[in-house]
């Protein structure tokens, strides 16, 4: 995809903006971030899964004892919003890696579970 770079000789692109990301282009670009160090060897399926699941632990621990939290989060600092940004993309950025080591295609699952769902849950008569 255009805009998105890749990782070069010992220099990282860390921050470039996109218009438009695909799963399929992060999915990329993890793969090219564990064979730069290689880290394939680690990336099995239990430790995705694993790492994943610690991570979604951290993202919980950002609303911890905040009591409820309003919609576009209007009373958070920059700072904590950057945090949570951060926290969720080490979980989407690990269920990526996770899905392409196991040989899903998750754009395409997802999609095929929307409809799925839609069958199962239709909508009221009358809408
Ligand atoms: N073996 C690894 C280690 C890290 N990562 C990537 C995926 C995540 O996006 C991020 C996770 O890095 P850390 O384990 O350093 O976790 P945090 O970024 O959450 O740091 P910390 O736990 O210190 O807050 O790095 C990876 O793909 N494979």
């Amino acid at each position: 995809m255009d805009g998105v770079g890749k990782e070069g000789e010992g220099k990282e692109k860390r921050e470039e903006k996109v218009k438009d990301i695909s799963l399929k282009d992060l999915s990329r670009k993890q793969e090219e971030f564990a064979k730069a160090r290689d880290w394939e060897q680690y990336h099995t399926p239990r430790n995705l899964l694993l790492a994943m699941v610690g991570e979604v632990g951290e993202l919980s621990e950002i609303f911890q004892w905040r009591g409820e939290v309003l919609k576009g989060l209007p009373n958070w600092e920059e700072t904590d919003k950057e945090h949570l940004g951060e926290e969720l993309s080490d979980v989407l950025l690990y269920l990526i890696r996770l899905a392409d080591i196991c040989g899903i295609d998750l754009g395409e699952a997802a999609n095929k579970k929307i409809v799925k769902n839609a069958i199962k849950y239709p909508l009221p008569k009358g809408v």
